[in-house]
């Protein structure tokens, strides 16, 4: 019997003027698990949305064993066993989980609503997941969420599981449970694809890669050679892969900044918050990048909510480096010069309807008034290709809607947009998430630049050992307090773990970082 369960071959994808896909193929096999490699922008998820249904070609065919398919939905990929987890969550957040998960046209059905309860709760458990069946999406982290999603293409059980980035929002020990998880379909004969921009992730678990690049396929290094890491990096960059783009440690600016607004420190004496926050005393300079760490329920996201002016303080003082208090209202927090990239950036960050220049342009608008609100349209689309230039945006046009960008760039518009507003104090809530390398790396000297330009720079990662390289400090939270801190040179990964696991404030396994 023929291995290959799925085959594309030839396909092409125009939009507009922008070439996403030309001319590829492959052949996707039981019981394999293919890594989907590339930039930002690269046409990775343009391609899976064809694989699945959700997208039709320009050019060429899908066969699904050796029979050629045309699939006009995700639905009717699902019952050809076709199961995609895309990168944009499709859940209802006033939905139960049970509700979520219940509300797919596939092909599966269950006896009884215990029989597909039972099925339900073996795999949200077997991924990691603990609720009961009844709590609302809105309730769950993002990470939780994610595995949701993916339990509920697994319910399907498909012949092809596609993953689109599937780790963007998990933690270090969610990705090993659904990498055995993984590695289990892959013994019962279930073809995976996977994208991800962790590529060691990917390396761990994959047993071929293809690699696009400017929406063509590439030769792909052998994965199991000991060193397919950089070729990997170099197939995916191609001509641009020099050791000076991807070097990690350089100092030289990307950008041409003015100096900041910021008139001091940022100081947090006595607060508390009706959501647990207490802290006694935190003061991060002009030019600091501090970085902040701690597991789920640690009180991260409720920081940076009161920065933000998403919560109100219940006692203590909140300077801001503008030198006003905290703000009430987010409106305020901005014209009081703070920016805020949250996690969910493509959900809430973004207008998705509007164009790449109006989203550049909009906390301007906000927050510098004269120049803002009725700020001449040329000098805003000037700007905004500006900043694009900056930030390396590959797209056709500013004018261009923001939903046409890929994932990453649509990332690096939330930061253009942030750059626009000229806060003086920035905070960032995984900001390389879904991020390629590249990409990655110009967006960490972009925090530098933009620290050393004078701003106040508060950054959390999922990833513990980013927060280590681009921190100066790293504070660690555990049930709202800020419980220790690590500099110099005890700012190691190795240490920083540690230190979180130590507090006792932990609500949620060992690795699990806040978000
Ligand atoms: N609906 C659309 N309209 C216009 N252009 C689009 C649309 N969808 C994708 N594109 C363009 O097609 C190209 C490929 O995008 P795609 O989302 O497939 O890339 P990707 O490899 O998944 O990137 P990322 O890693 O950033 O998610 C990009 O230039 C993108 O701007």
């Amino acid at each position: 019997m023929k291995s290959e369960i799925f085959s594309a071959r030839g396909i092409g994808k125009t939009f507009g003027s922008t070439v996403a896909l030309e001319d590829v193929g492959f052949d996707l096999h039981a019981g394999r698990i293919t890594g989907l490699v590339g930039m930002n922008g690269a046409g990775k998820s343009t391609l899976l949305q064809i694989l699945a249904g959700a997208l039709q070609p320009d050019t060429g065919t899908l066969e699904v064993d050796g029979r050629k398919v045309d699939f006009h939905s995700t639905e009717e990929a699902l019952r050809a066993g076709i199961a995609i987890v895309s990168q944009e969550l499709s859940l209802f957040s006033s939905l139960s989980v049970e509700e979520n998960l219940a509300l797919v046209k596939g092909h599966r059905s269950w006896p009884s609503r215990a029989a597909f309860r039972a099925d339900a709760r073996r795999i949200l458990h077997e991924l990691g997941f603990d609720y009961d069946l009844g709590i609302r999406l809105v309730h769950l982290t993002l990470a939780d969420q994610q595995l949701v999603e993916i339990a509920r293409a697994l319910l399907q059980q498909p012949r092809v599981l596609i993953l689109d980035e599937p780790t963007s929002s998990l933690h270090s020990v969610e990705v090993q449970r659904l990498h055995r998880q993984l590695i289990r379909l892959r013994e019962e004969g279930v073809s995976i694809v996977y994208v991800s921009h962790f590529l060691e992730d990917l390396l761990d678990v994959c047993d071929t890669a293809v690699v696009l690049r400017n929406g063509h396929r590439v030769e792909a290094p052998d994965l199991r050679a000991p060193d397919s890491l950089p070729r990997l990096v170099a197939a995916m960059l191609g001509d641009e892969a020099t050791d000076s783009t991807l070097d990690s440690g350089t100092d030289a600016p990307l950008l041409d900044l003015p100096d900041r607004r910021a008139n001091g420190p940022l100081r947090i004496s006595g607060l508390t918050t009706a959501t647990g926050l207490d802290i006694d005393d935190l003061t991060v300079a002009p030019g600091e990048i501090y970085g902040i760490s701690g597991l789920i329920g640690s009180g991260v996201t409720d920081l940076f909510g009161l920065l933000f002016g998403l919560q109100t303080a219940r006692s203590g003082e909140v300077v801001l480096p503008s030198g006003r208090s905290a703000a009430a209202t987010p409106p305020d927090a901005v014209r009081a010069g703070v920016a805020y990239l949250p996690a969910d950036r493509k959900a809430v960050a973004l207008m998705q309807r509007q164009t790449i220049a109006e989203n550049i342009g909009s906390v301007r608008a906000l927050g510098l008034g004269g120049d803002g609100a009725f700020i001449r349209r040329k000098r805003m689309v000037q700007r905004a290709e500006e900043r694009c230039v900056q930030l390396g945006i590959r797209m056709a046009s500013v004018h261009q809607t923001v939903s046409e960008l890929s994932g990453g760039n649509q990332q690096k518009v939330v930061f253009a947009k942030w750059l626009e507003a000229e806060p003086s104090l920035l905070l960032l809530d995984d900001p390389t998430r879904g991020i390629d390398i590249h990409a990655r790396l110009e967006i960490h000297r972009t925090i530098r630049d933009l620290a050393r330009s004078g701003l106040v720079v508060l950054v959390y990662s999922s990833d513990p050992g980013e927060v280590v390289e681009l921190a100066d400090r790293v504070g660690v939270f555990a049930d709202g307090r800020l419980v220790g801190e690590l500099r110099g040179e005890d700012r190691t990964e190795h240490n920083l773990i540690v230190m979180m696991n130590s507090t006792n404030g932990a609500a949620a396994g060992p690795t699990q970082a806040a978000s």
